[in-house]
């Protein structure tokens, strides 16, 4: 059967999922409300909304810890209100997922002025102040939540973002119509479809077989070093990447590498991290760092970034002694693809 057979036909069709596990049943309904205008405005009356203000999330200090509040449509429709504003900014919210049990979850951004509304953006200290929380910016707002909220609101702003930046037609230069779920713009002139663009970048950990590679641009904070990272260019492979940003970068040839996981990274546009770990070609360990790309690249042995690895750690943060250098945070894949190396050192790569 074709998924392409219209709303009834559909609705039958997801009937028949009911059988189906929880996961399945979900993605099939986030798959319905993102192709059906009707089921996502429906599914808005008895969902959750996040909100953001100029991209930046709303969060409430419970205890010691951040959380993401939600508000459902009434509470949303009953803030406008008070601000004297119609609910025409509500078409501005993009569908981000469902809990298990089928409530939908929306994304609204309350300050940015967008070509379907002809609200003013709502003033960031009143409504902080009307919902008894803040608005921080998601640099910061990621590394104070759990990791459900920070992948969720980490998706919501990457997709506020996109509609922000998509709101005309790069051909007819006519404004773009979202759809309910935000899956898609269209451009009503010519129906161009424009979806959500993600940047793949790879990321790798070099080693010589006993030590790694670590390397720091200016813009890292004082101090860390990370991972070797960049931008796919188009027409390349992952692998091909990979050969082409360690060479261009500290002047080395990959000899092995294979894939080690993947992270939707928001920061500082919405990229997809492809990470893999390589070995280079046997006594070519000499460094040539590229200083328009990167400010410092070296080699670290096992002993040393695991001891840094333990510091990092909160529990061992009161430990004396100074810290040569820094690793990323425990939430970037950086952090994982060094904790991996460290923890095994024998994998099983295969050829480049
Ligand atoms: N999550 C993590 O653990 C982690 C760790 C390191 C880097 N990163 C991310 O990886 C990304 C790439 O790292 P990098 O800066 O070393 O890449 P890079 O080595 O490719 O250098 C960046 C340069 O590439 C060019 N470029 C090509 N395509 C681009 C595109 N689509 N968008 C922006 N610039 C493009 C620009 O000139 C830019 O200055 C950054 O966004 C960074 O935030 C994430
Ligand atoms: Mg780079």
């Amino acid at each position: 059967m074709s998924l392409y057979c219209g709303t009834a036909c559909r609705r039958k069709f997801l009937g028949a999922y009911r059988l189906l596990s929880t996961y399945v049943n979900k993605t099939r309904y986030l798959f319905e409300l993102k192709e059906d205008d009707d089921a996502c405005k429906k599914a808005q009356q008895t969902g959750a909304f996040y909100l953001f203000h100029n991209l930046a999330p709303l969060l409430q200090k419970s205890e010691h810890q951040y959380v993401a509040p939600q508000h459902s449509l009434l509470e949303l429709e009953r803030l406008l209100g008070k601000f004297g504003q119609d609910s025409q900014i509500l078409e501005d919210s993009v569908l981000i997922g469902c809990s298990e049990q089928q409530e939908a979850w929306f994304a609204l951004d309350l300050g940015l002025n967008s070509s379907s509304s002809i609200n003013a953006s709502l003033q960031k200290a009143e409504v902080e102040t009307a919902l008894q929380g803040s608005f921080i910016k998601l640099t910061k707002a990621l590394f104070e939540l759990n990791v459900k909220d920070a992948s969720l609101l980490s998706t919501a702003q990457a997709l506020l973002r996109w509609h922000d930046a998509h709101q005309f037609c790069s051909r007819s230069g006519q404004p773009t119509k979202k759809n309910v779920s935000g899956s898609k713009r269209v451009c009503p002139s010519n129906n161009i479809i424009y979806y959500p663009q993600v940047a793949p970048v790879v990321i790798t950990l070099v080693s010589d077989g006993t030590r790694c590679l670590l390397v720091r641009q200016s813009s890292f904070p004082k101090g860390m070093y990370s991972a070797l990272a960049g931008f796919c260019d188009i027409g390349e492979s992952l692998e091909e990447t990979v050969r082409r940003e360690i060479a261009e970068e500290v002047g080395l040839e990959v000899d092995r590498l294979h894939y080690s996981a993947s992270q939707h990274w928001p920061f500082p546009h919405s990229t997809l991290m492809i990470a893999c770990h390589a070995t280079v070609k046997p006594g070519q360990t000499e460094l040539q760092v590229n200083l328009r790309e990167l400010e410092a690249a070296a080699w670290f042995s096992r002993d040393e970034v695991a001891t840094v690895l333990r510091r990092n750690h909160p529990s061992n943060q009161q430990q004396s002694g100074a810290v040569p250098f820094r690793l990323p945070p425990k939430l970037a894949i950086a952090h994982q693809l060094i904790k991996e190396w460290v923890e095994k050192p024998t994998c099983s790569p295969l050829p480049a």
